[in-house]
């Protein structure tokens, strides 16, 4: 569960990212996050892993107060949630194996139970066989598939996408959305930021519409709305 109450969040520059949220997301649920650009849809997701800190109000996520986290308490806590990007960010020099383990052995895994995970995600993601490849070796739709795989090798209960087709022709977009929905499936909330029109009056969820640092539409099962 996330809730947000009350949250305003001004950049240290001045600009207002965000202008009065409250908004409640329930544990499973798939939400698209949608707006213009420069809406607040990228700080709304960054406050949720602590990426960002609010100006004001507060922020649970499984009544954890994310605000009050210590430094040292923020790596416990992201274990709990997985980022993807529109531009994959996965580490060039290493192989698809590494990418993905490498995030197990920050939490001191042993390395028998990585490679098991590892190799487990990577079938769950359709990439078995491209293990010991490097990220520059991949399409954009494989390297996403990565990236997925990396950020739900933990089983975070939420997993948070921002425009992860952005950089992808249509049919891989699809793809990638087909895996977003199995993970979702499987109970892990899903919030995606996105500007695809065709994505979200295709694959009916909720719908949270931004428009400068505010929530203007909140529907179950809603339409992008813009003529974008
Ligand atoms: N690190 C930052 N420092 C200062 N201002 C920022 C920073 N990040 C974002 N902003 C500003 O905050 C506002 C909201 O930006 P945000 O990135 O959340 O929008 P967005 O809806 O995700 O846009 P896009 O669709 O282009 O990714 C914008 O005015 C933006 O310029």
């Amino acid at each position: 569960m996330i809730e947000m109450q009350d949250i305003y969040m001004t950049y240290p520059n001045g600009v207002v990212g965000l202008n009065g949220i409250s908004v409640n997301i329930k544990q499973g649920e798939f939400v698209y996050i949608v707006g213009h650009s420069g809406a607040g849809k990228s700080t709304f997701t960054k406050l949720m892993f602590r990426e960002e800190i609010p100006t004001k109000g507060k922020i649970l996520v499984n009544d954890q107060d994310v605000t009050k986290l210590k430094w040292k308490e923020v790596p416990y806590f992201r274990r709990n949630i997985g980022v993807v990007y529109q531009d994959f960010r996965l580490l060039p020099k290493l192989t698809v194996y590494e990418n993905i383990a490498f995030a197990l052995e920050v939490i001191e895994e042993n390395p028998k139970s990585i490679r098991k995970k590892v190799m487990n995600v990577l079938d769950q993601v359709g990439l078995k066989n491209k293990a010991r490849f490097i990220p520059d070796e991949l399409s954009g739709g494989e390297q996403q598939r990565v990236a997925i795989a990396r950020a739900i090798v933990n089983h975070p209960g939420i997993l948070i996408a921002d425009e992860p087709t952005g950089n992808l022709d249509p049919n891989t977009s699809w793809e990638i959305m087909h895996i977003l929905e199995d993970i979702n499936a499987s109970g892990t909330t899903i919030i995606m930021a996105t500007h695809s029109k065709e994505i979200v009056n295709t694959i009916k969820k909720r719908v949270i519409a931004m428009e400068d640092g505010v929530i203007v539409r909140d529907e179950h099962r809603g339409e992008y709305g813009y003529e974008i």
